[in-house]
């Protein structure tokens, strides 16, 4: 098959069939959440390889359900007794003020069937579609005509009246209805116009329960300023507007359904039709996650509560069986993490302005006191949807000195200073190019710890720390510490103005070495009064420089282990030897 130089001749542009005077949508912002329909088990569930089963079909209301949809397309009813049977749990399962809607096409005993299934539930509402392009009359529907593709439209309102709301024996039940042209977006738009007007006039809608248009972008055929301006034009030529809710049913054929879904709201549509992670027939339905985080990302609340995205997306793949992509938008496993070392370094430092800024406004207003999100490279606030910081900045080859820092500072809450930073990372980045892959945070800690001989590791280097004694004179400070190999134990004295000087004079004297200390850092660790302190220090060895980290409840020791680790750093490196 060739793939054409020119597909032109294979190809016809859509041809917009809309003349809109004064479109209004360009210009205004989205600044409400439009009535939901999560249509995961009609949809969603009619495009899967493997449909749910029961246990699935369950286990996706109730996440629904606790996600906060009010409007749950639960089945296609007339299609197995499994649909239908499912149909009747939920009406018996979901609370009061949840409606299950149900899909048929215009045919009259399935529309029968359809409507038994939702005998006893409290809100309902009878979706029926009939498609109306050109495209689908000539082909699916051999041809029929405008007039005939009305007749039947009207007829099965008519029916799907006569089984509801005018049903003597069925009036416990809020009945809504819901008519699709099926391919609006293909359509004509004056005959779209006529269908409707038709089928509302059957139906007779009231402002206090509007007739349910659903104008679907069955397949998405352009660009989503055209399906905007299809909605605008339906919008202001439908009589008795108040009396009609505009629904958006967009698929994503080209991409562009997000985007689609919100044009098409700022045109004047009332409600949303979609799935969870964009599940759906071909490309998918609109992604409802995304086009609610959206809103919540504005600052408009979506009226949905996606605080556990994590257990959202364990719903969502066991049902469906697809793995939610790792760059979907705000759930995917990659969307908050950061390999790159630009993108790691701005988000360290948006972090550390933002939780300082955080302690000063809420030590004035109280710890309940929010601070506007402003954040270089991330759009949300992980935390926002149940996800942990650690995850976001992620080590490979292409990070730098704050990423490795990083997972350091959230882990082992080691403030690491600029110099450690940049020694500590060259050592990352060479074990990174010898595995040839991202480095795990627990692998980044196991390096750190070896490297510096920290925590359970401290006993890895030659010298292990066993006791010392510091006595503090005016003039002169004199320290006893006890060393050992293993085999051998030193016990050195040295004499200076505190601990580090005394320790390091102790070393030279013994091991006649001319070890010099170059950079002190300390901080506590924990709250508590039994916070532990944390020393960085780094020593310079006839022109080489060791970098080693002590930690201990006791200050002094804490310095005295850094120094010990920085001689074990030394050692290895076989730099420990007097001239
Ligand atoms: C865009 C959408 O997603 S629409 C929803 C689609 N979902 C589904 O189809 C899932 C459930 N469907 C099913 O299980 C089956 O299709 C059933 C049980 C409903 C019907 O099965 P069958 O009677 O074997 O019909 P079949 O599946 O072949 O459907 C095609 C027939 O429906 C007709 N049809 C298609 N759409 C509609 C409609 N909206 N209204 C009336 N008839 C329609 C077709 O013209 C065709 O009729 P024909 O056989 O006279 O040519
Ligand atoms: C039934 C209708 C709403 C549909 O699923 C579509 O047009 O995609």
């Amino acid at each position: 098959m060739p793939f054409y130089k020119d597909p032109s001749v294979k190809y016809k542009p859509f041809a917009s069939n809309i003349k809109l005077q004064d479109r209004k949508w360009p210009s205004r912002t989205l600044k409400k959440a439009p009535r939901w329909l999560a249509t995961d088990l009609r949809d969603g569930n009619q495009s899967l390889p493997d449909p749910m089963n029961l246990e699935e079909k369950k286990l996706m209301l109730s996440k629904l359900c606790e996600l906060g949809f009010k409007e749950i397309e639960v089945a296609f009813p007339s299609a197995s007794n499994v649909d239908f049977q499912f149909t009747q749990y939920a009406v018996k399962n979901v609370p009061d003020d949840v409606a299950i809607q149900v899909l048929s096409p215009c045919r009259e005993p399935l529309i029968e069937r359809t409507v038994e299934s939702l005998v006893g539930a409290k809100n309902a509402i009878v979706h029926i579609y009939l498609a109306t392009s050109p495209c689908f009359r000539e082909i699916v529907f051999n041809d029929m005509s405008h007039e005939d593709c009305i007749e039947k439209a009207v007829k099965c309102a008519k029916l799907v009246r006569s089984l509801t709301k005018d049903h003597p024996d069925r009036q416990d039940t809020n009945w809504s209805f819901e008519f699709s042209p099926e391919t609006f977006s293909d359509s004509e738009p004056e005959f779209v116009l006529e269908i409707c007007e038709a089928v509302k006039a059957a139906w007779e809608p009231t402002e206090e329960n509007p007739i349910v248009f659903n104008l679907p972008a069955t397949v998405e055929m352009t660009t989503p300023n055209v399906y905007a301006d299809q909605i605008e034009y339906f919008a202001q030529k439908i009589s008795e507007r108040e009396k009609v809710c505009i629904s958006l049913h967009p698929h994503n054929d080209r991409g562009c359904a997000v985007a689609a879904a919100e044009l098409a709201q700022l045109a004047g549509a009332d409600r949303v039709e979609g799935c969870l992670f964009g599940n759906g027939e071909r490309t998918g339905n609109v992604d409802i996650v995304t086009l609610a985080l959206n809103l919540y990302t504005q600052g408009v609340s979506p009226n949905l509560d996606f605080s556990d995205i994590a257990s959202c997306i364990e719903v969502v793949e066991k049902c469906n069986k697809i793995p939610v992509h790792a760059r979907a938008p705000y759930g995917g496993q990659l969307v908050v993490c950061a390999f790159s070392g630009s993108h790691q370094d701005a988000i360290k430092k948006g972090f550390e302005k933002y939780d300082k800024k955080v302690k000063a406004v809420q030590a004035k207003e109280g710890p309940d006191a929010v601070v506007p999100w402003k954040m270089p490279y991330l759009p949300l606030d992980p935390q926002d949807i149940g996800r942990t910081y650690e995850a976001i900045i992620r080590v490979n080859s292409q990070s730098g000195k704050g990423g490795s820092s990083w997972v350091i500072l959230k882990n082992l809450e080691l403030d690491l200073p600029r110099d450690l930073q940049i020694a500590f990372s060259k050592i990352v980045q060479n074990q990174t190019e010898v595995v040839g892959r991202e480095l795990k945070s627990d692998e980044l800690i196991s390096l750190f710890e070896d490297s510096y001989f920290v925590g359970s590791h401290s006993d890895a280097g030659k010298f292990e720390f066993i006791d010392y004694k510091f006595d503090k004179s005016p003039k002169h400070s004199t320290l006893s510490v006890k060393l050992s190999d293993g085999t051998t134990q030193w016990d050195l004295e040295g004499k200076g103005n505190g601990p580090i000087s005394s320790f390091i004079d102790a070393v030279n004297t013994n091991f006649h070495t001319q070890l010099d200390v170059k950079n002190y850092h300390e901080h506590s660790l924990g709250k508590s009064s039994h916070s532990k302190a944390a020393t960085y220090i780094s020593v310079s060895h006839n022109g080489f420089v060791q970098w080693g980290v002590g930690v201990h409840e006791d200050t002094t020791q804490a310095s005295l282990l850094a120094l010990l680790s920085c001689i074990n750093g030394l050692e290895r490196a076989n730099k420990f030897s007097s001239i």
